[in-house]
């Protein structure tokens, strides 16, 4: 669209005010006011609609709720060469309940749809166009229409729009006004939420009771508390984790928290008390928020050392066990934290001096590093995450991976950012419940990558965590050792000298599942750039998928992109196995494939029969033969109705070239079946020649052959013989051949486990000959051209001697 505009959502409100641009000077003062008298004149307007409407005349701006969504938009349309080409703005309606438009004098620009004609709205000085928006047509149940309109653009003059929408609050349910339904006026349309199932943003409160003591049993009054108000938006997530959080940023924090209660909303203390101690009782909690806005949470208080639950884990307790395993102590990780680390790593390279190549490829991960994180820190847990290494496992996912009791264990949970299915155990959850709880027990799931450890982590078997430990350590950049490694237990600890990053699984149960039982997750290494683990085998699988689709890459190519993606430096030898590997192995697979076409095709026959109009045929002569009273059929000739123009035209067309590119060719008929097709080059006297056999459909050029359309010299051979081009082309290309082809309905065919076997001769793919002798790199050079200079000739330079330095070469 040829039209730029600049919005501003929600300008009324006074907090942010200081938002809006502060250039150029007064802008904001003048948007502010111009906004707060839109806003009454919008009122005033919906009023009057509302009275136009028959209806009281607060009746539409009490429907489109309190905190209706207020937002302008300068529109800017410069000049345009050439109008008829594009618009300025598409032809749309209004999402808003009413618009406000000021367009600036002296340009039209503006157009509305009237009758199926476009009429231009003329500007006039100082008056609005008011335009009804879906919301008016929704809630008037279509007795006002929202306008279709479009913005035109102009040849020589710029012009300026400000438009101001009026819209519904997220929360509000949009539909037809009651009062406008009736028999004869049915409800036009359904009715909607602006919010469109986005119920996370609803803003609910929680007043936590705070700095008091519980009194009676039961208890019933919270004595000299306090109280502070949260507002939250985000309920439907909302864990144990995350209240946790609030009451650390409640006066006191968790320092003396026994534990917490919620009051179930319209009961007593006495008996609405309901503990708070994990997931599960936080989703009870959050189910209540769904009928009611506010809800209160009472902090319970240790009174004395022994005053302590013994069957559910402190807060502070679980807090702490966060914080001490977070690396950045449970806090979220800023930009300064990935800047800090880098720079350490910056320190660090004065142990590289000298290796040109590794200072620049480690300066050159940190600014990757440091671009990425400016743009979102979470990215850096990918591909960079050596820098970063342990910072994400641990601060975002807490409450998953370090406060599971055995209890917990037990019990399955599904988590909403978890891509791998989780069943859940308590059957009344419905789909959105189970959405919110976070809790989890975790399998570990191969196809997602960057999952990290965590304690109670659940692997297959050993030999699956071993292969993660390896994808790890790559992620992770960083070689390790084996302390033990048997079929029950594998202990594995970081083989930089000094680091204690150490993980130990063993085999848990009956199964064979291993389960990770101790891990300490931080590294006090630096990453490093020669991996021992990344091996052949390990580019080979990593890179499987760019050699099979890329197999002339070069093994320098490969190189490049194991260091781009693993972070490490190969040498190239070790790259061409990886290579050499792969390629082997696409073409063992080529061999099976081979190996089963013959099933395939008895397969294809089977569910696919009668399409085969061989037997047609036969019966058809059969029946020919009985008619005429012939006994073989030997020396007759049958002539098909075949139509010889009877060809598409993209043939037609390859034909055609053919023809224009026969005329320089010459040629000689040697007698037999074959003719000589030739072409003098009279400036180098060079003869170019090739052989086409119009019998065999063939020309050494093997254009013909390959495509089926006589290639220029078998096109030159043909009208030499006086023969018609169009009937050397292949049968394929005939159109009742091609309809043949696709006449039938091709029935899908079951997998390679149920084909018939076919123990006949083998199929094999056909042999790659390799040309004799190295590949010749080099253009063959012309007689007079002379011998390649390959090296630069220093003549007029005075060689001197690298010793004595006396001029006249060596000494
Ligand atoms: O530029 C105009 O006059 C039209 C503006 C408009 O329709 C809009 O912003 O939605
Ligand atoms: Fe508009």
């Amino acid at each position: 669209m040829w039209s730029e505009c600049l919005a501003h959502p929600r300008h009324l409100l006074d907090d942010v005010f200081h938002l809006l641009p502060p250039n150029p000077p007064q802008y904001r003062e003048v948007i502010a006011e111009y906004s707060k008298e839109i806003y009454v004149l919008m009122k005033r307007l919906l009023s009057l609609i509302s009275q136009g409407l028959g209806l009281e005349q607060n009746c539409l701006e009490t429907k489109l709720g309190k905190t209706p969504t207020f937002r302008a938009q300068g529109n800017y349309y410069p000049p345009c060469p050439d109008p008829e080409l594009t618009l300025g703005l598409n032809v749309h309606t209004d999402i808003s309940a009413l618009t406000i438009v000021r367009q600036s004098e002296g340009v039209t620009g503006l157009q509305v749809l009237q009758n199926g004609n476009w009429v231009p709205v003329e500007p006039i000085p100082d008056a609005f166009v008011i335009n009804i928006g879906d919301q008016i047509q929704v809630l008037s149940n279509g007795r006002f229409r929202s306008v279709h309109h479009r913005a035109v653009t102009n040849r020589t003059r710029k012009r300026v729009s400000l438009a101001t929408f009026y819209g519904p609050s997220k929360d509000t349910i949009i539909g037809p006004i009651r009062d406008l339904i009736d028999e004869q006026h049915p409800p036009l349309l359904r009715f909607v939420s602006l919010d469109l199932g986005e119920k996370r943003q609803r803003k609910v409160k929680i007043r936590f009771h705070h700095c008091g003591s519980f009194e009676g049993n039961p208890k019933s009054t919270y004595l000299d508390g306090k109280v502070q108000v949260v507002e939250y938006y985000d309920i439907e997530e909302l864990c144990y984790w995350d209240l946790l959080l609030m009451v650390h940023q409640l006066k006191h924090g968790l320092n003396n928290v026994k534990c917490l209660y919620f009051l179930e909303p319209g009961k007593s203390l006495e008996d609405g008390l309901k503990l708070l101690f994990d997931d599960n009782s936080v989703l009870e909690f959050s189910n209540c928020l769904k009928s009611v806005d506010e809800i209160s949470i009472y902090v319970d208080h240790i009174g004395d050392e022994n005053d302590k639950f013994t069957n559910i884990p402190l807060p502070k307790a679980l807090f702490e066990s966060i914080d001490e395993s977070s690396n950045k102590h449970g806090k979220e990780i800023t930009m300064d934290d990935i800047e800090d680390d880098l720079d350490m790593h910056d320190m660090n390279f004065s142990s590289d001096e000298g290796n040109d190549e590794l200072v620049s490829a480690r300066e050159q991960v940190t600014k990757y590093v440091k671009d990425l994180v400016r743009l979102n820190i979470d990215d850096v847990d990918g591909s960079f995450s050596s820098q970063t290494r342990g910072t994400k496992d641990h601060s975002v996912e807490p409450s998953r991976t370090h406060h599971m009791t055995d209890d917990e264990h037990d019990s399955d949970y599904i988590d909403s950012d978890d891509p791998g299915s989780y069943i859940t155990t308590n059957d009344d959850l419905d789909a959105d419940d189970a959405r919110r709880v976070q809790s989890r027990r975790l399998s570990y799931n191969p196809s997602i990558s960057n999952q990290g450890f965590f304690v109670g982590q659940i692997f297959r078997d050993a030999s699956q965590f071993r292969t993660a430990l390896n994808d790890h350590s790559l992620e992770k950049r960083f070689s390790y050792k084996y302390k033990k490694n048997d079929a029950s237990r594998v202990r594995a600890y970081c083989a930089a000298n000094g680091c204690q990053w150490e993980i130990l699984a063993s085999i848990h149960g009956n199964d064979n599942s291993f389960w990770i039982k101790t891990y300490i997750s931080e590294h006090s290494c630096l990453p490093i750039i020669h991996n021992k683990r990344v091996t052949s085998n390990v580019i080979a699988s990593k890179f499987k998928d760019e050699i099979s689709r890329m197999p002339y890459m070069k093994a320098t190519h490969i190189r490049a992109l194991v260091r781009q993606k693993l972070g490490v430096m190969v040498n190239i030898s070790k790259v061409r196995r990886a290579k050499l590997q792969v390629i082997k192995s696409i073409q063992e697979k080529y061999i099976e494939e081979f190996k089963i076409l013959r099933e395939y095709c008895d397969e294809l026959c089977e569910t696919n029969p009668g399409q085969d109009d061989t037997d047609n045929w036969k019966w058809f002569l059969e029946l020919l033969m009985n008619d005429l009273d012939i006994v073989d059929g030997t020396g007759l000739t049958i002539i098909s109705d075949m139509q010889k123009n009877d060809y598409g035209p993209r043939i037609l067309a390859k034909l055609e070239k053919s023809r224009v590119l026969a005329s320089k060719w010459e040629v000689d008929w040697n007698g037999g079946i074959y003719h000589e097709v030739f072409y003098v080059n009279t400036v180098d006297n060079i003869r170019e020649s090739y052989t086409v056999c119009l019998r065999n459909s063939t020309c050494t050029c093997q254009g013909w052959d390959i495509s089926g359309v006589p290639c220029p010299h078998a096109f030159s051979a043909v009208i030499y013989e006086g023969g018609d081009p169009k009937d050397y082309l292949d049968d394929c290309y005939r159109r009742d051949n091609y309809l043949k082809a696709y006449k039938h309905m091709l029935h899908p065919v079951k997998g390679p486990m149920f084909w018939p076997k076919n123990n006949t001769e083998l199929i094999v793919p056909p042999i790659r000959k390799k040309k004799l002798g190295r590949p010749q790199k080099e253009r063959m050079r012309e007689e007079l051209e002379g011998p390649k200079k390959s090296k630069l000739f220093r003549v007029g330079r005075i060689m001197k001697c690298s010793i004595c330095r006396l001029e006249g070469g060596k000494t």
